[in-house]
């Protein structure tokens, strides 16, 4: 098979197995949960985690024990591909919701299943409004208790690079004072680069970085705070990636 046809045929496969196990995966939210909520993050997991073995994709993941802050948090991390779900649900701690754009929504099964498990949806054509929603999570997940999962880059980026943060996320984590967890996946594009038509099987090293905390800081910091975290994950994400002129972890 030529690397065009290969790639085409694994990525649609994606696509299919992501809108036929959602489908699945939404009658059994329905008949354990009952309707939308962070519980049906466990059942999307639990389905989402057999994917890698249908890819050849190996998960080397540390740091779990940083999720293991008490109360609501947000994770942000960086967003390479669709195939980022894999990922996602292989580390997801338990009662976290992520933020994602509208559009999802209308995925056929696959908006369903995000809907059932309490995705927050934002319109990002309309800054007020994403703000507006943000700000009310801020509210939602301290007296909910809920972590919220944001991609600070705002959209899909697989250069082996970060693209500059969107401040929302961090904005988010002051108005709730709450700690702001890095998670960082190393570069998918030595098996996976879709201008070069390349998807073949491979390792993602995971690396979930100790809580940055947010307790008294104001608007003011926002800015501070995010490029914290950006010269933090990108270092990170060269280290993970073995970027040419970084230091390769060596494990
Ligand atoms: C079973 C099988 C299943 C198959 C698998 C499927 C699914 C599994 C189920 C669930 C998983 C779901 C996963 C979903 C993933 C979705 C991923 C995405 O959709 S990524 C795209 C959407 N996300 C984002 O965009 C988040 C990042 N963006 C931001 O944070 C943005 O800032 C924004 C809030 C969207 C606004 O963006 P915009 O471009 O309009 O404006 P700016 O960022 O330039 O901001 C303008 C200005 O406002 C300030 N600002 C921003 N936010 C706030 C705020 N909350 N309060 C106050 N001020 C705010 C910002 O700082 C700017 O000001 P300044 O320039 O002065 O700094
Ligand atoms: C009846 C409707 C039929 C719709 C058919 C849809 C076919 C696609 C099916 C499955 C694809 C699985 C996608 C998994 C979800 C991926 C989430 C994601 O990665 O979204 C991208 C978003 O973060 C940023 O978007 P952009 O990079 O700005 O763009």
């Amino acid at each position: 098979l030529s690397p065009t046809v290969n790639f085409a045929l694994r990525i649609s496969f994606y696509c299919a197995l992501c809108l036929v196990v959602s489908a699945l995966a939404a009658v059994a939210c329905l008949l354990v949960n009952g309707g939308r909520t962070v519980k049906n993050m466990r059942i999307i997991k639990a389905f989402v985690k057999t994917f890698k073995y249908f890819f050849g994709l190996r998960f080397e993941v540390k740091g779990l024990e940083n999720f293991k802050v008490e109360g609501p948090a947000l994770i942000v991390s960086n967003h390479q591909s669709i195939l980022d779900m894999m990922g996602l649900m292989e580390v997801l701690p338990d009662n976290c919701v992520q933020v994602g754009k509208k559009e999802l929504m209308y995925m056929g099964s696959v908006g369903l299943i995000m809907y059932l498990g309490g995705v927050i949806f934002i319109n990002r054509k309309s800054t007020s409004s994403a703000k507006m929603v943000m700000s009310e999570v801020a509210k939602t997940m301290v007296t909910e208790n809920t972590k919220v999962w944001v991609y600070p880059e705002g959209t899909r980026n697989c250069t082996g690079d970060l693209l500059p943060f969107k401040k929302g996320a961090f904005h988010l984590a002051v108005q709730a004072q709450v700690p702001v967890i890095p998670v960082v996946y190393s570069s998918f594009t030595t098996f996976y680069n879709p201008k070069t038509k390349l998807f073949t099987s491979g390792k993602i090293k995971v690396e979930i970085l100790p809580p940055i905390e947010t307790k008294g800081l104001t608007s003011d910091d926002v800015t501070d705070l995010s490029d914290r975290c950006f010269s933090t994950m990108r270092e990170t994400l060269f280290r993970l990636s073995g970027h040419p002129g970084e230091a390769k972890d060596s494990s």
